[in-house]
């Protein structure tokens, strides 16, 4: 397996609007190793949600290669894309309802989420490991935000993603619930997760291995810590 994985190679995204073309991505080069937290941080605006849809393969960049696992996604068809992002790529967004089907029990949810990539998987095991053991038949109403983005997280585990993308995922939580995401988010990085995070939380920006700092589009520098 690959060290890297995804290589960036001068990724360009634009946005057509009515006021002419915007540019979301400026020639971004990069490597994300697979191992540990890389955080991608900067003010509003600076291209990090643009940035996690590309590495999530929701966005074809306009400019550039990137490559996933060492594979270059440029000629990959729509469904190798789709069959990858449901099967490899766990994406997990700010808003807790979001990521989670509100007409299913927090188990069910789980079984969904195995279900989209072919497989099955014990909803209570998954449960445990998130410290949410025993609430498999509870409406997902039941759960505070942090206990939903955990289960967001372990709906990521049902797939058997091997790569979590985050993007701001403390950002409408209290800071009980955010304690729970960024422990969450440790536990899955030391299980050889690779764990992606878009997020301007000072906590969440500690929390990484690395920080790639965004502006304007451009990517102004890497803090290995
Ligand atoms: N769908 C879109 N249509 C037009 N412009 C867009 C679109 N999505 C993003 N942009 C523009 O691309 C740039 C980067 O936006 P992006 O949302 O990636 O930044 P961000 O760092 O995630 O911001 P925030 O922290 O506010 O979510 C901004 O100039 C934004 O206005």
């Amino acid at each position: 397996m690959a060290d890297s994985v995804f290589q960036l190679d001068r990724i360009g995204v634009d946005y057509p609007t009515p006021a002419g073309m915007v540019t979301g991505l400026h020639e971004v080069t990069l490597d994300v190793p697979r191992a540990g937290i890389t955080v991608f941080a900067g003010p509003s605006g600076s291209g990090k949600s643009t940035l996690l849809r590309v590495l999530g393969l929701f966005e074809r960049p306009a400019r550039g290669v990137l490559r996933f696992d060492g594979v270059d996604t440029g000629p990959l068809r729509h469904s190798a894309r789709r069959a990858l992002r449901r099967e490899q790529l766990g994406l997990v967004f700010q808003n807790p309802v979001e990521n989670l089907l509100d007409y299913l029990s927090v188990g069910d949810n789980l079984r969904a989420a195995a279900q989209s990539a072919r497989r099955t998987c014990e909803p209570e095991e998954i449960l445990a490991q998130l410290g949410l053991g025993g609430t498999g038949d509870w409406p997902i109403s039941a759960l505070s935000g942090g206990q939903q983005q955990r289960l967001a997280f372990g709906c990521a585990l049902a797939r058997g993603s091997s790569v979590i993308l985050a993007d701001e995922p403390t950002s409408q939580l209290d800071e009980a619930s955010a304690d729970l995401v960024l422990d969450t988010l440790r536990y899955l990085a030391e299980r050889e997760f690779a764990v992606l995070v878009a997020s301007h939380d000072d906590r969440l920006v500690a929390l990484g291995d690395r920080v790639a700092r965004l502006r304007d589009g451009r990517l102004e520098g890497i803090e290995r810590r």
